[in-house]
């Protein structure tokens, strides 16, 4: 993490100045989540350091607009501390930790405020939280755990949360929404910092939105938001036709995995894809082309577990220069002849297809049969691995995958020369050239089967319509978690289907969009 100094002379904003447009952007944010200041009772736990400098300044705002406001002081603030006397100058009540002995009045303060913000530790220098903190945050987790119309909002990040890797001491705050100063820490892209988080906002404070990374990333990591979406969403000429957008061919299915084929044709359709072909095993053809009345049909031969025969590898290639994209995975199965599929039409012959292909779930599991497969695969591509894909894929545990997720999909694009979407909560995307982004999103919804063929067709589709590798990846992972979280909000956990998410796609497009002007 820049330490506040560095950053100032990065920005050439003085320390204060960076501290006050923390402060006020914060203050904000918290004003707008709570529908307004007056009358709002607000908790700040302020810090020693610079987060509770934030802490102070954004008590002072919110008490000139109008609310209560009480600052407990959990560890001794400077006593000369220009941010304290604003704050008491504006009427802000303060409590020290240290003459609260046994914190009756932080239980009663927590027990009446509308929200709390957790200003006690934020990007300074990480250590495991020492009893008089760790009283402090475990209180806090308590009484909210009791109290579901509390809100907890950190500044920066939770306090107790590693900032650089996302560990956290077991008595972390969890908070409902973390305002991130600038750029995300690695804190909240890992978990489990990113599982404290809750909602990450990102808020500009007049630095350079660069995420302290390790010491060798070259590019800023990007948290994903709808502004940068909406900037890779295409428009759509008045005067165009089914082929201005595009020809996706889909590799997918088997006997046992009808749906995911099905899932993926019709996450491309509704992503906007001109045509999508289906190639799949004859008997999953006939299972499935009921279903999928605007889908084109390539049967397949199959072999005698319904997977679709090698051979088929010439079916698809002789046809593949009338496509733009390709589709490769969904629901395959995992054999040997699958394997041999799998290298025939990605890595074999004197041209393997150079269309840009996404390959996803048994697509990669087969394709890391394949010897030296990432010095083979040349067609400009997206995979997709979820942690255990990534763990075929790379050999790496996938506890370690998931320890350090930004790092190892950063690593393995460069490596493998492709584009690389780790999936879970706060899915990564990372390019060949070091571009990495986070998409925000950590939604249990989307832990049922087949949400993942899904997002293959819905990147499938983008591909389809010319978008670039790495775009598709992270603009059709921010449409699929977005369409998610639609469903969330209406349906709740438990108990959505992967379908659920299609019909959402084209609003979440277009609301994305916005009343742009279509051009002829
Ligand atoms: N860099 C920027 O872009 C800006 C940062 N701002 C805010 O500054 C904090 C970081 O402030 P800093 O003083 O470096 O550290 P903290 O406030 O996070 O911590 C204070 C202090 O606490 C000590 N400490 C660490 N762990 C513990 C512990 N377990 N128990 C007790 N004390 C602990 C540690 O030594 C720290 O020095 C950043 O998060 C922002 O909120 C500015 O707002 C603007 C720009
Ligand atoms: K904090």
């Amino acid at each position: 993490m820049q330490a506040l100094e560095a950053a100032s002379e990065t920005a050439g904003v003085s320390t204060d100045a960076l501290m006050e447009n923390a402060g006020l952007a914060c203050a904000l944010r918290i004003r707008q989540r709570m529908g307004g200041a007056a009358g709002r009772l607000v908790l700040v736990l302020v810090g020693p350091g610079n987060n509770g400098a934030d802490g102070l300044v954004v008590a002072r705002h919110l008490r000139r607009w109008g609310a209560d406001v009480c600052c407990y002081i959990v560890r001794g603030r400077p006593a000369d501390d220009p941010k304290m006397t604003d704050a008491l100058a504006y009427g802000v009540a303060v409590v020290d930790s240290s003459e609260d002995h046994g914190r009756p009045n932080l239980g009663r303060l927590l027990g009446s405020c509308h929200l709390v913000v957790d200003a006690i530790l934020g990007a300074g220098r990480y250590r495991p939280l020492d009893g008089l903190v760790g009283d402090v945050t475990v209180l806090v987790n308590s009484i909210r755990s009791d109290r579901p119309d509390l809100s907890v909002v950190a500044v920066d990040l939770p306090t107790g949360v590693n900032p650089d890797t996302g560990a956290a001491d077991p008595r972390a705050i969890v908070a409902d929404e973390t305002l991130a100063l600038c750029h995300p820490k690695h804190g909240i892209a890992n978990f489990p910092g990113a599982g404290l988080a809750g909602r990450v906002t990102v808020l500009e404070i007049g630095l350079p939105a660069v995420v302290s990374a390790a010491a060798d990333a070259d590019l800023p990591t990007e948290w994903m938001t709808p502004a940068s979406a909406r900037a890779l969403i295409a428009d759509r000429p008045l005067v165009s036709h089914k082929g201005t957008f595009g020809h996706l061919m889909i590799v997918a299915g088997s006997r046992n995995f009808v749906g995911a084929a099905s899932l993926a044709a019709q996450g491309a359709h509704r992503v906007g894809a001109g045509l999508v072909t289906l190639a799949a095993p004859d008997s999953v053809y006939r299972l499935a082309a009921s279903r999928l009345t605007e889908t084109i049909h390539l049967p397949l031969p199959e072999d005698a577990d319904g997977r679709i025969d090698p051979s088929a590898a010439d079916v698809i290639l002789e046809r593949l220069n009338n496509y733009s994209a390709l589709a490769v995975g969904c629901g395959l199965g995992l054999s040997d002849g699958t394997a041999t599929l799998i290298e025939r039409l990605l890595l074999l012959g004197e041209n393997p297809p150079a269309l840009p292909t996404v390959i996803d779930a048994d697509g990669l599991n087969n394709l890391s049969q394949c010897a030296d497969w990432d010095k083979r695969l040349r067609a400009p591509t997206v995979l997709t691995p979820h942690p255990g894909e990534m763990t075929t894929l790379t050999g790496r545990p996938t506890v370690e995958v998931q320890a350090d997720r930004l790092e190892i999909a950063s690593q393995s694009a460069k490596g493998w020369r492709q584009t690389v979407l780790l999936k879970g909560a706060h899915t990564v995307v990372a390019s060949p050239g070091g571009q990495r982004c986070i998409l925000p999103f950590a939604n249990p919804a989307l832990a049922a089967g087949g949400t993942g063929d899904v997002l293959t067709g819905v990147i499938g589709g983008l591909l389809a319509q010319g978008v670039a590798p790495y775009d598709a990846a992270r603009l059709g992972g921010f449409l699929h978690g977005t369409a998610a979280d639609r469903v969330r909000s209406q349906r709740g956990d438990a108990g959505v289907v992967a379908s659920d998410l299609l019909d959402h796609l084209p609003a979440v497009i277009a609301d994305l969009r916005g009343p742009r002007a279509t051009r002829v």
